[in-house]
């Protein structure tokens, strides 16, 4: 499994999001466009991030019935995109639902991954807001063995489920890990977060990296110390 470094492209407009783009001048991402971006520039900004030659997760993370997920999906695959996500709180029934929407008449289709407990969430949150009396790893892992019975491709979970998960689920299923922050870094508004290297340590497949790169002084130097630490060591 080829590691790799997701980017956030977590911007208002299409413009914004182009310009930080041409910041690596010639060089091929693998980027995520999420709900922010979407919202604001539909399908365009999929077509013209994929024209550039940039791979793409469209990160939607839809939650809702079986059969409206199956039909957004439909439309979903339509699009040039490698990868998208939904909730595996949908249940089983909604995941299995998703992948027969997202499925082509030729047999292709996206990546399919189902995002676990997110990584702002803590377990004091989960116990007491969302009343999930269990301890959270157990949840993130029974949520991904969920996923895995579906017949997804992975997880979205944090880096440090991620060695978890694969002993649950395989090697070959994918976790995609957000909550990355360096270690001088302010997490924010993530609670699960860890380092790029510790996050490679712990065998994630992708590491999900926003703020910390697009807020960064020099966003490529950032990047660069991801695919540094997480990549290349
Ligand atoms: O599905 C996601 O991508 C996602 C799931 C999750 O549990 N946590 C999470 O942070 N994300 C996304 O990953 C990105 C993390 O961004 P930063 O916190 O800025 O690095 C954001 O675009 C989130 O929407």
């Amino acid at each position: 499994m080829g590691k790799d470094v997701i980017v956030a492209l977590d911007f208002k407009s299409g413009k914004e999001a182009l310009s930080f783009l041409d910041k690596f001048t010639g060089r091929k991402l693998y980027v995520k466009v999420g709900m922010e971006l979407y919202y604001a520039e539909g399908p365009e900004i999929i077509k013209e991030i994929k024209k550039r030659g940039h791979k793409l997760f469209l990160d939607l993370k839809l939650h809702d019935i079986p059969n409206t997920v199956e039909k957004a999906m439909a439309v979903l695959s339509r699009l040039d995109v490698d990868m998208v996500n939904l909730h595996a709180a949908g249940t089983i029934d909604m995941m299995k639902a998703a992948l027969r929407g997202l499925t082509r008449e030729d047999g292709t289709r996206p990546l399919l991954i189902a995002v676990t407990q997110l990584t702002s969430t803590s377990q004091e949150r989960m116990t007491e807001e969302l009343l999930i009396d269990e301890d959270i790893d157990k949840v993130v892992i029974r949520y991904a063995e969920n996923a895995d019975m579906a017949g997804l491709d992975g997880v979205v979970c944090s880096p440090l489920e991620a060695g978890k998960i694969h002993d649950a689920c395989g090697r070959d299923f994918l976790t995609v890990t957000p909550g990355v922050r360096f270690d001088d870094a302010s997490r924010g508004d993530q609670v699960r977060v860890t380092t790029p290297a510790k996050a490679k340590e712990l065998g994630s497949d992708y590491i999900v990296v926003g703020r910390p790169i697009t807020q960064a002084d020099d966003p490529v130097a950032a990047y660069d110390r991801c695919m540094k630490d997480f990549v290349e060591v």
